[in-house]
C-alpha cells in the first residue's frame, strides 16, 4: 500500500513517524520545505520527545517525482489545502485523501480534486525542531470517517486507521466523525482565537473572567451552527476548554504562535469557517465573524509596504 503525506511538517511527521514503521506500507511525502525534504531524505525522519524513532520517507518537493499513492494523509495549514490539492491531485487520481487539519472547510476542497475523501481530527501535538526533526509534543487520538459529500468506503477508513496503528498510532474509524471534528474546531474558534487576541497561553486567558466569558460565546455560536447542521458533537466543547486549563496552562494556542511569528493564521478555517457555515444555515456568529475579521486585519498589518504609502 502507498501512501503520501500531504504537507510532512509537525502533524505529517507523526503520521509518518508511524507509518515508515510499517513493512508494507511504501512512504512517500511531498511539501515545498526544500531544506525540510533533503534532511528527511538524506537523514531519515527523526522524531524526538515522546517518541524517540527515525524513519525512511521518500520526501519530494516536486509531486511529479511521487507515483500513484492509494492514500494521501493531508496536514498542510488550511491556507494552503487548495494549493496542495492542484499541485498532488494526479497522485490520488484513484486514491482517497484524509485532512487531519484543524478546521472546517478542508474537506470540501479536497474533494474538488480527488474521487474519495476522509475527513478527520486530530488530537497529538508536535513541532518541527530542525529541518528533518520534529518534536512530539503531546499524545492522543485521531478519528477519521467516510467525508459523506465525497465519502471513501468504510473499508478504506478502516484500512488507513489499521497502517497507521500498526505502527504505534492511535486512530479509530468511524462512521461519522463530524462530531469529533466541530468539538475540536468549537474549542479551537475559542482557545485559538482568544490566545491570539490576548497573546496569552490558553490557561492563563482561562483566568481572565471577561476572556473566558467570551471563549463561552464563542462556543455557543459554534454549538448553535453545529445542531443547525444535525452534527452531534462528541463533548462540550466549554468543558474542553476548562479541560484545557488544567493540563496545558502554559500552552500558547497555534494562532499565537502565528501571531508571535506574524504568519498568515487559519481563522478563515476555524471563526471564519463557523461563520460561514452560520450563514448557510441562518445561524446568527457575529462574534466569530468578527473575530476572524479583527485577525485578518492584523495579519495586514504585517504587510506595511502594502498599506504605508497609502492615501485616501
Ligand atoms: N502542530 C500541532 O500540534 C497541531 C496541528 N494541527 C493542525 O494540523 C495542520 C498542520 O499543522 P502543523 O503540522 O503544525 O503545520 P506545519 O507548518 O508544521 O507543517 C505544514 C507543512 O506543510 C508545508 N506546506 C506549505 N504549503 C504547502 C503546500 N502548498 N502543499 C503541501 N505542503 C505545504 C509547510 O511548508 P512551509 O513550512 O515551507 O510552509 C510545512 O512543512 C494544521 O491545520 C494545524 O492546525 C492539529 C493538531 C495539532
Ligand atoms: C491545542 C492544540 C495543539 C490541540 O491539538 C491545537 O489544536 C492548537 O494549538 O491549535
Amino acid at each position: 500500500m502507498k501512501v503520501c503525506i500531504i504537507g510532512c511538517g509537525a502533524i505529517g511527521s507523526l503520521f509518518a513517524g508511524h507509518l515508515g514503521r510499517v513493512d508494507d506500507v511504501e512512504l512517500w511525502a511531498y511539501d515545498p520545505a526544500q531544506e525540510h525534504v533533503d534532511a528527511m531524505n538524506a537523514n531519515g525522519l527523526r522524531l524526538t520527545g515522546l517518541s524517540d524513532v527515525v524513519v525512511k520517507v521518500n520526501a519530494r518537493t516536486d509531486p511529479a517525482e511521487i507515483p500513484p499513492c492509494d492514500f494521501g494523509i493531508i496536514a498542510a495549514k488550511t491556507m494552503h489545502t487548495r494549493a496542495a490539492m492542484e499541485a498532488t491531485r494526479d497522485i490520488f487520481a484513484d486514491g482517497a485523501v484524509c485532512s487531519v487539519q484543524n478546521g472546517l472547510g478542508n474537506e470540501e476542497i479536497i474533494a474538488e480534486y480527488v474521487p474519495r475523501v476522509i475527513l478527520g481530527t486530530t488530537f497529538p501535538a508536535g513541532h518541527i525542531t530542525a529541518p528533518g526533526v520534529v518534536n512530539h509534543d503531546t499524545g492522543g487520538q485521531t478519528k477519521i470517517s467516510p467525508f459523506p459529500d465525497k465519502p471513501a468506503s468504510m473499508e478504506e477508513v478502516q484500512r488507513l486507521a489499521d497502517a497507521v496503528n500498526r505502527g504505534g498510532g492511535d486512530v479509530v474509524a468511524m462512521e461519522d466523525a463530524r462530531g469529533a471534528l466541530w468539538t475540536k474546531v468549537i474549542f479551537n474558534s475559542a482557545s485559538n482565537a482568544m490566545g491570539a487576541m490576548t497573546r496569552l497561553p490558553h490557561g492563563v486567558a482561562c483566568d481572565q473572567p471577561g476572556v473566558r466569558r467570551v471563549m463561552s460565546e464563542l462556543v455557543k455560536e459554534g454549538v448553535a451552527v453545529a445542531e443547525a447542521l444535525g452534527i452531534t458533537l462528541e463533548s462540550d466543547p466549554d468543558a474542553l476548554i476548562d479541560y484545557g486549563r488544567e493540563k496545558a496552562y502554559q500552552h500558547p494556542p497555534s494562532m499565537l504562535t502565528d501571531v508571535l511569528n506574524q504568519r498568515p493564521t487559519e481563522v478563515d478555517a476555524l471563526n471564519g469557517g463557523v461563520a460561514q457555515f452560520g450563514e448557510q444555515t441562518g445561524v446568527p456568529t457575529p462574534l466569530n465573524a468578527a473575530i476572524r475579521d479583527i485577525i485578518k486585519g492584523l495579519e495586514y498589518s504585517w504587510r506595511e509596504d502594502e498599506w504605508r504609502h497609502l492615501k485616501p
